[in-house]
């Protein structure tokens, strides 16, 4: 089968002006493929994240290109940039962000509610099968703050992945965990990455993640060094 992008970032780079001007990312270029689970790597300091922010859409403030489902990117209002977000992209960071205040399952579908193509039912429906995934079916009546770390972990991968997203983005989703939490979730990736084909891209620190994904990329000093 023919390689489709789902992602491309084409000379990329990112300047920060203060407290002095430098440059964090220097011509940053790579290509994700539809179904591919890539990992990020790098020293502390050496740009993951900001790339990260910028890949997301979250930073527009950046030169290159970036594009999204073959669609240019770069200079999209910001508007246009949060429905792609929602439609295209599912988030999961190294702490949860879950809200304590709605059940588990609310929390689920809210990116889903915000999309708005499915009717409340459908996205419990749909809620309740993405937590069915990860085992969770019989939590999502809890509140998050009723679950343990490696659980809200669990639940915020199938938040992220309710809207059915093209590709799900990663900062250290593993890094707040202990080890046999953190090989739980690293599990969980690589089950969406061999049953489900999803297309991911995770920054991590941790060696044996990375040599768990199909390709790495190496980060130095804002440079990709190897891919
Ligand atoms: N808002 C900002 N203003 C100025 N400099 C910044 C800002 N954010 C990050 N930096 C600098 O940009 C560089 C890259 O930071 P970034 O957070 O992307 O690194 P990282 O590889 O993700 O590091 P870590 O692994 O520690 O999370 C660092 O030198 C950092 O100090």
């Amino acid at each position: 089968m023919e390689k489709q992008a789902v992602l491309e970032a084409k000379n990329i780079d990112k300047f920060f002006h203060v407290p002095k001007e430098t440059q964090v990312l220097k011509e940053v270029s790579f290509t994700i493929n539809r179904g591919e689970f890539v990992s990020v790597v790098g020293k502390s300091g050496c740009g993951k994240s900001t790339l990260l922010y910028i890949l997301s859409t979250m930073d527009t403030d950046y030169k290159g290109e970036l594009i999204i489902d073959h669609e240019l990117i770069t200079g999209k209002s910001a508007n246009h940039l949060s429905r792609l977000r929602n439609e295209k992209i599912g988030f999961v960071f190294q702490f949860h962000y879950l809200l304590n205040e709605f059940s588990t399952l609310d929390n689920v579908l809210i990116p889903g509610l915000k999309l708005g193509k499915l009717t409340r039912e459908e996205l419990e429906h749909k809620a309740m099968e993405k937590l069915k995934i990860f085992d969770m079916q019989d939590h999502a009546l809890k509140k998050p703050n009723q679950l343990s770390g490696g659980q809200k972990q669990r639940v915020a991968i199938a938040r992220a992945l309710i809207n059915d997203p093209l590709l799900i983005m990663g900062d250290e989703p593993t890094g707040n965990l202990d080890k046999k939490n953190s090989d739980i979730v690293f599990g969980i990736f690589q089950e969406l990455a061999a049953e489900f084909h999803q297309s991911m891209l995770i920054v991590t620190h941790d060696p044996e993640f990375a040599a768990g994904t199909d390709r790495t990329i190496e980060m130095e000093d804002g440079r990709v060094i190897r891919q």
